[in-house]
């Protein structure tokens, strides 16, 4: 079995929102494919009509197959304090093609501020390991988990692009979608993520430094959060660059010219064009903008996420003992 679904990116890229199908008949819902978190969760009709606004809702009561996982219950709170909660049901789900008939769907009574004022954004599906589901009693499976042994390959690939559609595909390695070769490293999961150590870094085309970081793989967050010291060398090639404490990060000027950031994978290298760096206006009129790498200080690793991500085909792969990760240039 195998299967293909589309990533739509919502404004500036800030993430990529995936059609996936939940019950009988089919509520289709726009979730974010998130390999830095392992919920399958849904905004639902359990929640308050207040804590909706726009969002579709899962409706538990129409799908003829939905199941109530009794006293079960889950809750999750993201590195920016937003977070979700509720109570939990098993229901078919089917992401581009690729279907599981007792998936756990968490089903959200509570959501945080940021994700109600998200109209376009019903809900996250977790790829990350299950062993931080936060399920409680008794943790349940990712999709990917319980669908993987029915794949053709038990990986998914993730190809995302800039200001574009991309797609996410499950159980196969369309060679079409990139070139050259696929260089794999291995990934450490002990953490529950994608978790895999960068080679090293480069800054335009000055010299590449092979200093090592570890960062996890995480489709699910916007920015790219890199080691302090590479973010500061980063930004020191950028002309009226700064860290603006009361913006959360580097910001400047939006006619600055961002030199590109290189970042190795084993002996490979590949790169994340300027452009994509140059994030989005933190003003109405366009003059400060916020950059694409930030400080990862204080979370423990670095994350790798769209912005960095979206420069390389990604394989998600889980096929053998140690899960890997494998990148390449398109
Ligand atoms: O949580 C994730 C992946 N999910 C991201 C997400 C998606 C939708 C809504 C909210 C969040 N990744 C990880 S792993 C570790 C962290 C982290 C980040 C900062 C401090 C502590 C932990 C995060 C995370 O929260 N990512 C999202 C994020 C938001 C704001 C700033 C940085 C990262």
């Amino acid at each position: 079995d195998s299967g293909s679904a589309r990533a739509s990116p919502e404004q500036y890229d800030i993430q990529y929102l995936t059609p996936v199908e939940i019950g009988t008949p089919p509520q289709t819902l726009n979730l974010d494919v998130d390999s830095g978190s392992s919920d399958l969760w849904v905004f639902s009709t359990e929640m308050p009509a207040s804590s909706v606004k726009g969002q579709a809702q899962y409706d538990p009561s129409k799908s003829s197959t939905a199941k109530r996982v009794q006293d079960a219950t889950w809750n999750i709170t993201y590195g920016d304090n937003s977070y979700s909660e509720g109570i939990v049901y098993k229901d078919v789900v089917n992401v581009g093609g690729v279907s599981f008939d007792a998936q756990a769907v968490e089903a959200a009574t509570a959501v945080s501020q940021t994700f109600t004022t998200d109209a376009n954004d019903d809900g996250l599906l977790g790829l990350a390991f299950s062993t931080i589901n936060t399920v409680q009693p008794s943790q349940e499976k990712t999709f990917f988990d319980n669908v993987a042994s029915e794949l053709d390959a038990a990986l998914w690939t993730a190809d995302l692009k800039y200001h574009k559609s991309g797609c996410y595909d499950f159980g196969v390695i369309d060679d079409s979608k990139y070139t050259g070769q696929i260089t794999y490293t291995d990934v450490d999961s002990s953490d529950g993520f994608w978790m895999f150590d960068v080679s090293g870094y480069g800054i335009g085309n000055n010299t590449f430094q092979s200093t090592s970081f570890q960062g996890i793989a995480d489709t699910g967050t916007t920015l790219a959060m890199l080691p302090a010291q590479v973010v500061k060398a980063y930004y020191k090639q950028v002309r009226g660059a700064k860290l603006d404490n009361s913006q959360g990060g580097y910001v400047f000027p939006c006619q600055a010219n961002l030199p590109s950031f290189v970042y190795g994978v084993g002996n490979a290298r590949y790169e994340i064009p300027g452009q994509y760096i140059n994030y989005a206006p933190v003003d109405n009129d366009g003059t400060t903008c916020f950059g694409g790498i930030q400080s990862d200080a204080g979370i423990g690793f670095a994350i790798l996420g769209d912005i960095l991500l979206k420069s390389a085909f990604v394989v998600f792969d889980a096929s053998e003992n140690v899960p890997r990760l494998g990148f390449a240039k398109k």
